[in-house]
């Protein structure tokens, strides 16, 4: 989210803090990001994209400075600035997960999945110096490209699939449903190329429309991989989805990225930058601990 003096997020967020800790907050706004490029931007340090306003209308400088002012209304003590060398150049972008604030410093919006968790801001109690569930606020991030093949679709298992990511308390940012183009497939199987199964594959895949989503969460790439089951479903275990509603490779239902970089490299694939919803589910406080 952005931000804004009235976010409610942000005063939950502070609540909560307060309520937890029997104070109030600092927040130090670090460095972050600093090798974020949008699609298509090559020089995202240029003039013009530092003048680029964010899609509320509002420049950086006027964010920051309500949220400032906002904090301070907050008898909030203190609020540190540290962008490095640089002036800020770029929106910032506010989530409130697992019951921390965190911020990152981008220079597109929405920002696009390649901002490199490790650099996040921390949010930290300067009075203790304790520094609050960084580590799993941060893989919360981890993204998978996950898609309902063809057959899943005829067969009307969009929504089964979508239900079990759901429920297992993953957040979709991204959602549609497309017909790809062979040379999309020919990307995306790239690693397949001139295997045995390669152009019966591309025909399936190819032969109507497939719904690609993109879902975010702790370990989703490897716990998707888990739900999915094993790439034949006469191997996949009875509760996964091939093993419930698939029986042979060439017809295995869904797919989902096999590794972190795979997941980058799929969701670029099919998704643009904008296509990527950056929204808080407020249920990630009964999610993650
Ligand atoms: N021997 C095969 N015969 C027919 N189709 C195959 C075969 N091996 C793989 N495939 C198809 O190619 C897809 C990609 O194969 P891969 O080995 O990457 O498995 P996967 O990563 O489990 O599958 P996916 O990429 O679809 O999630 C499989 O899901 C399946 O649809």
């Amino acid at each position: 989210m952005l931000i804004y003096a009235d976010s409610e997020e942000v005063s939950n967020f502070i609540n909560i803090f307060v309520e937890e800790h029997g104070e109030a907050p600092s927040f130090n706004i670090f460095e972050s990001c600093e090798k974020v490029e949008k699609k298509g931007v090559e020089n995202s340090n240029s003039e013009e994209q530092m003048k680029t306003e964010n899609n509320s209308g509002r420049s950086t400088a006027s964010q920051l400075q309500e949220l400032t002012q906002f904090c301070q209304s907050q008898t909030i003590t203190q609020i540190n600035k540290r962008w490095g060398p640089k002036p800020l150049d770029g929106p910032i972008s506010i989530d409130f997960i697992n019951q921390m604030l965190e911020a990152r410093k981008v220079k597109s919006y929405p920002y696009s999945h390649d901002l490199d968790p490790s650099k996040f801001m921390k949010v930290f109690n300067p009075h203790t110096s304790n520094l609050y569930k960084t580590s799993t606020m941060t893989d919360a991030h981890e993204r998978s490209f996950i898609m309902v093949k063809p057959d899943g679709v005829q067969r009307g298992i969009v929504g089964e699939i979508i239900k079990r990511f759901e429920q297992r308390g993953f957040k979709l940012v991204a959602l549609k449903m497309v017909t790809p183009t062979r040379v999309l497939l020919e990307q995306h199987y790239d690693e397949h190329q001139g295997k045995k199964f390669f152009e019966p594959l591309l025909q399936y895949i190819g032969s109507g429309p497939v719904v690609a989503m993109v879902w975010e969460g702790l370990n989703v790439v490897s716990v998707g991989r888990k739900m999915l089951g094993a790439t034949d479903p006469a191997k996949s275990e009875p509760g996964t989805i091939r093993g419930d509603f698939a029986i042979v490779t060439g017809r295995n239902i869904a797919h989902g990225s096999d590794s972190d970089k795979s997941a980058k490299r799929e969701i670029d694939l099919w998704f643009r930058a904008d296509e990527l919803a950056v929204w808080t589910n407020s249920a990630e406080r009964w999610i993650y601990e």
